[in-house]
């Protein structure tokens, strides 16, 4: 496998802790930023992603209406990750001893962990990050009617976003599906819909726009509708980031949804070396970044307890996490579904709506909140 390496192999003279083991991470999302912070004193890690900065993923629609949101929610690894080694890359394919990344590195690894949820089509740097936000910005604010096109949270959030700090624009929203919100339950679907009609929100279910035929501002629907909007916003979920574990030794542990299967530990099965946390992993459960933070949690105190020489019997459980979510509607309010019971209105709003929990985020990744 080797020979696939066209760049260089990492050798350990060119690592700063040579004297200790190598946790390589791929995937610097909610899950393997923070597992890099809780490791980053206890082994030699390398993160490997082809951004050079973290986001906080769930800020993001905020972020297209409120830059200082943007400013927040976006964090240079340097800034909390100072011990980790950082490639900027894709990681391109997996053998028993080494992580090849796109760039044609090949990085030695004594334990692997895999946290590629998704991936996203963003810019390298922070500044490009940040440009980006301010592009989306203009794109709304010298609009005055909006197409977004996919009715799930991203949809939802963004609908709601922008009628929260623009009034005036005139929203439509078309959603393939009969309800919005799909991935939790009929009630809550049925309040946010409540909400954004109550907002003046244009909302078309079961229909879908093909962008193809459609041109100067003009949509047609399949439903046969026709949209007029000056700019429009696709979002219909983020890219799936398992794609490239089909070229690896891992490919037989994908399951038919894309997602690794992992033991009680988080260790990919069949693999004592090599774990996996957030929404790549097969735990059924919600995919949600809180959970993929747990992820990181357990998988920290497991790494650090085989770091020291510790017994495999003795390492920690993971049990799934219960039915939580929250979809923000605006700064004020939200939907919430937990375990089974569904709020809606200001006090979820509450709850996530005014600061998305980027303070606490921050918090735990230790920057100032
Ligand atoms: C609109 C919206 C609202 C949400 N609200 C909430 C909420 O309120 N609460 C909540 O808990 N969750 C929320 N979520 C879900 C949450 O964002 C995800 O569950 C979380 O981001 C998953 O974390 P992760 O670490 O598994 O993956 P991600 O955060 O998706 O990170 C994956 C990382 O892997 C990198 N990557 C991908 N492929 C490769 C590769 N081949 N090589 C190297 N790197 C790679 C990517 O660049 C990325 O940095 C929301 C999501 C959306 C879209």
């Amino acid at each position: 496998m080797k020979g696939i390496c066209k760049k260089r192999c990492l050798v350990d003279s060119e690592t700063p802790a040579n004297n200790r083991t190598n946790v390589v991470i791929v995937g610097g999302g909610i899950g393997g930023a923070l597992l890099a912070k809780h490791l980053q004193n206890h082994a030699h890690v390398t993160l490997i992603d082809p951004k050079k900065y973290f986001e906080i993923a769930w800020a993001s629609l905020r972020s297209m209406v409120d830059l200082s949101s943007a400013e927040r929610s976006l964090v240079n690894y340097s800034e909390f990750l100072p011990q980790v080694k950082l490639i900027t890359s894709y990681a391109s394919h997996i053998t028993e001893t080494e992580v090849l990344t796109a760039q044609g590195d090949c990085v030695p690894y004594d334990y692997l962990v895999i946290a590629t949820g998704h991936v996203y089509s963003d810019p390298v740097t922070r500044s490009e990050g940040l440009h980006k936000y301010q592009e989306a910005f203009d794109k709304i604010k010298y609009s005055s009617s909006i197409l977004i096109i996919g009715g799930g949270p991203s949809g939802v959030e963004l609908a709601g976003e922008i009628v929260s700090e623009f009034p005036d624009k005139k929203i439509t929203l078309v959603h393939r599906g009969p309800r919005l919100l799909q991935f939790i339950g009929p009630k809550a679907s049925q309040k946010a819909l409540e909400w954004l009609i109550s907002k003046k929100v244009e909302v078309l279910l079961n229909q879908s726009v093909d962008l193809t035929s459609s041109s100067e501002g003009v949509y047609q629907t399949s439903g046969g509708e026709t949209v007029v909007a000056d700019q429009y916003f696709y979002c219909t979920g983020t890219p799936s980031g398992s794609l490239w574990l089909k070229e690896t030794i891992l490919k037989e542990k994908l399951d038919t949804q894309g997602k690794l299967e992992v033991d009680e530990h988080l260790r990919v099965k069949g693999h004592r070396n090599i774990f996996a946390v957030g929404d790549i992993t097969n735990v059924p459960e919600l995919k949600q970044g809180f959970l993929a933070m747990r992820h990181a949690d357990l998988t920290a105190k497991n790494l650090r307890l085989l770091l020291r020489g510790g017994s495999e019997e003795k390492m920690g459980v993971y049990k799934p996490g219960g039915p939580m979510a929250f979809v923000s509607l605006g700064k004020k309010d939200a939907v919430a579904e937990v375990g089974g019971f569904t709020m809606s209105g200001c006090l979820p709003g509450l709850i996530k709506s005014g600061d998305l929990f980027v303070g606490k985020t921050r918090k735990t990744y230790g920057l100032n909140s």
